[in-house]
């Protein structure tokens, strides 16, 4: 889906991915693989744009629920779901998903940016900078209730990780709702295995079970330039592989999404091909 952000071309990524041979990586870690392929979603150039605030919100709604029924079945059914984006527009679908099957679920969010915006402080009217507020229970009633109920996740189990590029009016939300923010600069100051370590046991709290949301855009756009809000001063390929291996460490993750691989911006794949090895580290593979 690329309904959620401006530029064309993540809607292709989970294509990109495959083909850079996800299924083939994860059998040979061990891994039996169920893909269920595509959800259809309706293209731009069909749908009304509507409300200019919110760009395509009715067909978000529509595909994000239908994402929901998909993620909460798999975990029914005691697999993991491990979601190809796609704008991060799609996390929606997926965390409401696994909040149903598990309602103290905590995430972690690792991504350039907060996507923090509601309707009000949003400077684009792209549903993929509101998502993770909407979650939190903030911002447009049919985004926040999407299901019938909300928050879907409590707000003090919400880890960022990674953010160098905040709307001033998310900057607000964030602070007035005392979201954990490990931005580029507490990197810097306190590496990787520290923060990690804390943002388990924050999203983690009294044993809660984590969903991972990996938005490429994280990384530095020299090892990710096929995404679409690229952000100079990123994750280094190291930084972002050490992050993975430390969730897979942690025993915790139940579900993962992977999100914003632009095809149409990227370099012979580079992209895809990191989505792939980063899940990879996610999911359990070291070097060793
Ligand atoms: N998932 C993303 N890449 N989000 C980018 C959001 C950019 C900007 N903050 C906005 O709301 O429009
Ligand atoms: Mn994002
Ligand atoms: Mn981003």
């Amino acid at each position: 889906m690329d309904l959620g952000a401006d530029r064309r071309g993540v809607d292709i990524g989970p294509s990109a991915i495959r083909y850079a041979g996800l299924s083939d990586h994860l059998k040979r870690l061990g891994h039996t693989i169920h893909d269920i392929g595509n959800l259809p979603v309706p293209q731009p150039e069909s749908r009304p744009i509507g409300n200019l605030r919110l760009k395509y919100l009715d067909s978000i709604i529509q595909s994000s629920s239908e994402l929901a029924d998909e993620v909460y079945q798999a975990l029914q059914e005691n697999e993991f779901p491990l979601i190809l984006g796609g704008d991060h527009s799609i996390a929606l679908g997926s965390i409401s998903g696994v909040a149903k099957a598990h309602p103290n679920v905590g995430i972690i969010w690792v991504d350039a940016h907060t996507d923090f915006n509601t309707e009000e402080t949003t400077p684009s009217g792209n549903i993929h900078g509101m998502i993770l507020a909407a979650l939190a229970g903030l911002g447009d009633p049919q985004l926040v209730n999407l299901g019938g109920w909300s928050p879907k996740i409590n707000k003090q189990q919400i880890v960022i990780i990674g953010a160098r590029d905040i709307d001033p009016g998310e900057q607000a939300l964030l602070r007035e709702h005392h979201i954990h923010v490990f931005t580029m600069s507490a990197i810097d100051q306190h590496g990787i295995p520290s923060l990690m370590k804390q943002a388990i046991e924050i999203a983690g709290i009294d044993g809660a079970p984590i969903h991972l949301s990996l938005d490429l855009d994280s990384l530095d756009p020299r090892d990710a330039p096929g995404v679409g809000t690229p952000v100079r001063g990123g994750l280094s390929y190291r930084e972002a592989h050490l992050a993975m291996e430390l969730v897979a460490a942690s025993q915790r993750m139940i579900s993962m999404d992977v999100v914003e691989v632009n095809s149409i911006l990227d370099r012979e794949n580079a992209t895809a091909q990191l989505a792939v090895e980063l899940t990879l580290s996610a999911l359990g593979k070291t070097i060793l």
